[in-house]
């Protein structure tokens, strides 16, 4: 019988992977190319380049490319059978930006099968290092854009979010002001998303509204890019940017390429690909009430929202499977990079070792509390690592368990923080989801379970984003809600039940880190 695919990729931060799924949503393939690893000639750590100023963050366009041929390669040896896929959809690190240059189009409409994607795009992007969401350097535009519409509030009322220095319209500001030639030799700008779409179409694909959320540049409610910003970041923006279309957009057919050089059906979809953050709502099926934690590169927490109220902390995005409804998120930069390296340092590289350092010290960690902000911060808009003993007192080191155990009550009681921040309800009987590497270590799990005071569930699946797409793409064919088409997805699996023994201590704890965070914050500035 024919078999019937659907595949979702994900252009993440530090790799590029794929997840393709049966009718039946089972998962029949999952691969993935990492940039640090697979393609060693850009010299990237962590898939990203940090530049001198410790503030400006990028990533070789042309990696992203060379990784997906790759990524091919290795499933056309696998001999994945590409003729029975359906439709495919992708997701991309937010906030990210491609420059193509003028031409490009045309090399995307004709190309040759006989010849990688890399060798033929190599030459057409304006901005060969694409700013990606861990910059931090565009402060001055930030304020320019806020200045220009009224304010923070104002502009988060317009977009969502007050301006962040990561999102995509600042860093157009800042391609535009130092570096106008490439700017004025760009025939279109994409995301890191819709980017991995034109790569399928043979064309510039549009950007979607979920991703186009995390851009301050379009109308969140009008879901049309908003003059007053598009003005305030550059100017004929919008022609660069062309057309927002539904998260759910079919944007057209495989192009050509993948037809000849890999057997796909020439009657294959592509499905408008989105953010990875909203992909991952998608695959984890997130509903109502509850709350996820995707613990990769960087930490976010995010949940299903109708009633939105945008604010001056975190953000809020289009819903990528209901477009009526929304998400708010929260984004901590400090995340895996940062348990890795006191992984590293306290318990000789190994995540085992690490397990057993975190059990070592109790629940609470004696009142010890660590901030570890080892790179400028998003929530908050700070950097450094701090320590501090049960009075508060700043002392400059832990011993071992404790700084293990520190770095994980840190992280955690920050989201807890700033999630109630956002008005979620610590009391309530949400469930927590939790997805991304960190969600395959139990012990870590158990102290988020603990803090959040709240039972977590994972699902065999780490790449949430990628099964997000593969599910966006097989709705996309349908007329029924995407609940409806996921209904029968794997269940989630209860990964951790909360100690009720721990809730007083971490009450406590979590008022006192977010007295001291405020206090460093207040320092910084
Ligand atoms: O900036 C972020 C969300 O706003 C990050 O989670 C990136 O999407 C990671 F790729």
């Amino acid at each position: 019988m024919k078999d019937e695919l659907y595949l979702g990729f994900d252009f993440s931060t530090q790799q590029v992977k794929v997840i393709a799924i049966d009718k039946r949503l089972n998962i029949v393939y999952e691969d993935g190319v990492k940039f640090d690893t697979d393609l060693p000639e850009f010299k990237t750590r962590g898939g990203v380049h940090v530049h001198e100023d410790n503030l400006t963050v990028t990533a070789p366009t042309v990696m992203w490319v060379k990784a997906m041929d790759l990524l091919l390669d290795k499933m056309k040896l696998a001999n994945f059978s590409f003729k029975d896929v359906i439709a495919l959809s992708g997701s991309g690190q937010q906030h990210g930006s491609v420059y193509w240059k003028q031409g490009a189009c045309g090399v995307l409409k004709n190309l040759k099968p006989s010849l990688p994607l890399h060798e033929q795009l190599k030459d057409y992007f304006s901005i060969a290092d694409s700013p990606i969401w861990m910059d931090s350097s565009t402060s001055a535009q930030c304020r320019h854009l806020e200045d220009t519409v009224g304010g923070a509030q104002i502009l988060a009322d317009i977009t969502g979010s007050k301006a962040y220095e990561r999102f995509t319209g600042n860093q157009i500001a800042k391609v535009y002001q130092c570096n106008r030639t490439a700017y004025e030799a760009t025939e279109r700008i994409s995301l890191v998303s819709s980017f991995g779409a034109s790569l399928f179409l043979g064309d510039y694909a549009s950007i979607d509204e979920s991703d186009g959320s995390g851009m301050n540049l379009m109308d969140l409610y009008r879901r049309v890019w908003s003059e007053q910003c598009l003005q305030a970041c550059a100017p004929d923006l919008g022609k660069k940017l062309g057309q927002i279309v539904p998260s759910r957009q079919c944007v057209g057919f495989v192009s050509h390429y993948y037809v000849e050089a890999f057997g796909f059906s020439s009657e294959c979809r592509v499905i408008s690909f989105t953010g990875d953050n909203p992909a991952s709502l998608a695959g984890m099926r997130l509903c109502d009430g509850d709350i996820s934690v995707s613990l990769g590169t960087s930490d976010t927490l995010f949940l299903w929202l109708r009633d939105p109220k945008p604010a001056l902390e975190g953000h809020i995005f289009v819903n990528p499977v209901q477009s009526t409804d929304y998400m708010a998120l929260l984004c901590f930069k400090n995340g895996s990079l940062t348990r890795e390296r006191i992984r590293d340092h306290c318990a000789e590289g190994s995540w085992d070792r690490f397990a057993e350092m975190l059990a070592q010290a109790s629940p609470g960690n004696d009142g010890n509390i660590g901030i570890y902000f080892d790179v400028q911060e998003i929530t908050p808009n700070t950097v450094g690592v701090h320590r501090f003993n049960s009075e508060d007192e700043k002392v400059s080191q832990f011993e071992s368990a404790v700084e293990v155990r520190a770095v994980i009550e840190g992280q955690f009681l920050a989201k807890r923080v700033h999630a109630e921040n956002l008005g979620y309800d610590i009391g309530s009987k949400s469930r927590v989801l939790a997805t991304g590497g960190a969600s395959m270590n139990k012990a870590i799990l158990q102290v988020l379970a603990d803090i959040f005071a709240a039972v977590v569930y994972v699902q065999d699946v780490a790449n949430s984003a990628c099964l997000g797409c593969a599910y966006r793409a097989k709705h996309a064919l349908t007329e029924v809600p995407f609940s409806e088409v996921v209904r029968d997805a794997p269940e989630f699996v209860c990964a951790a039940k909360p100690n009720p023994d721990t809730f007083e201590t971490y009450n406590k704890l979590a008022a006192r880190y977010k007295h001291l965070e405020g206090l460093i914050s207040i320092a910084k500035v």
